[in-house]
């Protein structure tokens, strides 16, 4: 097993660049990770490896300069950090597929599958394999991602550290224990589409009552960003920067009125059970698998 010792920041980022990067599937996220790491710039494209069975991905992956591949194995040939970044119930074959050709002291795995719990990777790849699960987020793609990461059985303390620093150049990377990666997937992982639907809906407000479709996109998008950004940087509770915001007899306080009465919040703690449920159902469906 490697050693569980702690290595200092400097270390990290120097492993970093010489790190090759692996990516099992090229979809959305994997794209989305890819170009974030490739515009931090600790990361170079030619550094990063990626499979898929879509020769459509494959192309939009060759646009943005890194390696691509029809075949799973060579991704793992080719790296030290592995990301499998296909859908849950394709990670057992693809582990599977990939099992004989890994290394434990080679390849670190890296899974951001929902649900696939630490476990069942471990037993789908060769005794001893240091695996990290993460739970990352799609506004990776503009380095304002979210996620959480936990360390497998036979992870060194390096190896975890390696995997924030690298998730650090496309947002914030907490490190968590693992019974907490389906409500972060509920809260963060399937977020971002509660904040789209929110943007799309208050622009459609704004066009209701008269604004121009763009002007509204971006007066609802940016008050998103601005109220997040305020959340992050005065370290407020957010009640209290509502109560900021809503004036006595004034406009807020009859929309945040109308909000309650239509469930909203409760809607929203809703929406995030549902999707932490959904993620504990992939995880205990992925490891009946055989
Ligand atoms: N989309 C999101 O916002 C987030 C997704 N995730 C997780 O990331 C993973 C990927 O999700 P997406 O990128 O959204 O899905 P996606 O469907 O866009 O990408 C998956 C890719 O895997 C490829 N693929 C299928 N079978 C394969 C195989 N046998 N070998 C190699 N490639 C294969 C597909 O062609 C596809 O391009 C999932 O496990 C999901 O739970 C995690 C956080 C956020
Ligand atoms: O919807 C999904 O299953 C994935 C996981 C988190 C975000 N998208």
């Amino acid at each position: 097993m490697a050693s569980k010792q702690v290595i200092s920041d400097s270390n990290v980022k120097e492993r970093l660049s010489r790190t090759m990067v692996g990516f099992l599937g090229g979809g959305r996220m994997a794209q989305a990770m890819a170009k974030g790491f490739i515009s931090s710039g600790l990361v170079r494209a030619r550094n990063i490896i990626v499979s898929d069975k879509s020769e459509e991905m494959l192309d939009q992956l060759g646009n943005i300069g890194v390696r691509t591949t029809m075949d799973n194995r060579e991704v793992v040939n080719n790296s030290d950090l592995v990301v499998v970044a296909v859908k849950p119930h394709v990670v057992k074959p693809v582990l599977q597929e990939v099992k004989q050709v890994v290394s434990p002291d080679k390849q670190l795995f890296v899974s951001i599958a929902a649900g696939v719990t630490i476990k069942s990777m471990e037993q789908d790849l060769p005794e001893g394999t240091r695996v990290v699960r993460v739970m990352p987020n799609v506004p990776a793609l503009v380095q304002a991602g979210a996620s959480v990461l936990s360390p497998g059985t036979h992870a060194a303390i390096g190896d975890a550290q390696l995997v924030q620093e690298l998730l650090k150049t496309i947002g914030i990377c907490e490190q968590g224990p693992e019974s907490l990666l389906d409500a972060v997937t509920g809260v963060s992982g399937s977020g971002p589409a509660y904040a789209f639907a929110a943007i799309e809906s208050l622009a459609d407000g704004g066009v209701k009552m008269g604004l121009p479709r763009q002007l509204s996109i971006k007066l609802a998008a940016q008050t998103l960003l601005g109220a997040a950004k305020m959340v992050l940087d005065t370290g407020k509770h957010p009640g209290e920067l509502k109560d900021e915001v809503c004036s006595p007899g004034g406009t807020t306080i009859c929309a945040m009125h109308t909000l309650e009465k239509q469930g909203f919040r409760g809607t929203l703690i809703d929406a995030v059970e549902a999707a932490t449920l959904k993620a504990r159902e992939l995880g205990s469906l992925s490891a009946q698998k055989k």
